[in-house]
């Protein structure tokens, strides 16, 4: 099952190029919350702050507290917080080397050793959850590199899925995708919420308005407004966010 996660009074910056300020927002469990605004308004910060990728790129620096569910994201170890809050992103970034099942199998190999018997149940589970196992059941030692760009996507999604997290975070995961297979991740979305809290950032206001269940809009660092998907669109509070809504920036 999802857990809720919860950023409170998070500020984070690059050197002394300070790119988010002072963000608090609850994640529900098991509900899709879409980070929405104009380039650079720091919405992949404010999702790197989450699971601690942040603070991996050197003079980034960060304050506030990350919850999932009551346990403070930043007291765990980094390496446990990234796999209970996985993370795809916008370029398909699968190992080009490895085959479609190492793929799936290296993060529970690191985890828990090279030779697990429940190595090739935990893949093919990874594998059906992201809606691609029928598509590769009967290539799993290929290269991932001969798979499309969609299903090099669902399998990045499995590859995280693999670690059993209570989040996954998607950074603009259909922006370099053709329509079909933005489609595929769009239901694939939905379809996984039923078992993890969600959290896309997308610059798709119809992508936001077709997955998410709660919206937030961030401007300048700042999140101006959240709210249910369908309050954020169409009664906005801030005139910021209903010009960007209506298409009047960004
Ligand atoms: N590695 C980095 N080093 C220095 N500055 C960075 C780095 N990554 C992002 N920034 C800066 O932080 C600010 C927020 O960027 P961020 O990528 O979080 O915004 P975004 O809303 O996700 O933008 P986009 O929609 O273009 O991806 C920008 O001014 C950006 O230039």
């Amino acid at each position: 099952m999802g857990e809720a996660l919860a950023a409170i009074d998070l500020s984070a910056s690059f050197g002394t190029h300070k790119v988010l300020h002072h963000v608090s927002l609850q994640m529900p469990a098991n509900c899709v919350t879409a980070i929405i605004g104009p380039p650079g308004s720091g919405k992949s910060t404010f999702i790197r702050c989450l699971n601690r990728l942040h603070e991996t790129v050197p003079r980034a620096t960060m304050s506030g507290t990350v919850l999932l569910g009551d346990e403070d994201v930043y007291r765990m170890d980094a390496i446990t917080a990234r796999q209970k809050i996985g993370m795809v992103f916008a370029q398909p970034n699968p190992f080009p080397t490895m085959s479609i099942f190492e793929n799936v199998a290296m993060g529970i190999q690191l985890r828990d050793g090279k030779r697990q018997t429940y190595l090739s149940e935990e893949v093919e589970r990874a594998l059906v959850i992201a809606n691609l196992w029928s598509e590769v059941k009967d290539r799993l030692k290929e290269s991932s590199s001969k798979l499309s760009a969609g299903q090099q996507q669902r399998l990045c999604i499995a590859r995280a899925l693999a670690l059993q997290p209570a989040v996954l975070l998607m950074d603009e995961p259909a922006s370099v995708l053709d329509p079909f297979s933005t489609l595929r991740i769009e239901e694939l979305i939905d379809e996984l919420k039923d078992r993890y809290t969600i959290v896309i950032v997308t610059h798709n206001l119809q992508q936001a308005a077709r997955v998410a269940d709660r919206t937030a809009f961030f401007l300048a660092g700042e999140m101006i407004e959240q709210g249910t998907t369908t309050e954020l669109f169409t009664t906005p509070n801030d005139k910021r966010t209903e010009d960007y809504v209506t298409g009047r920036f960004g």
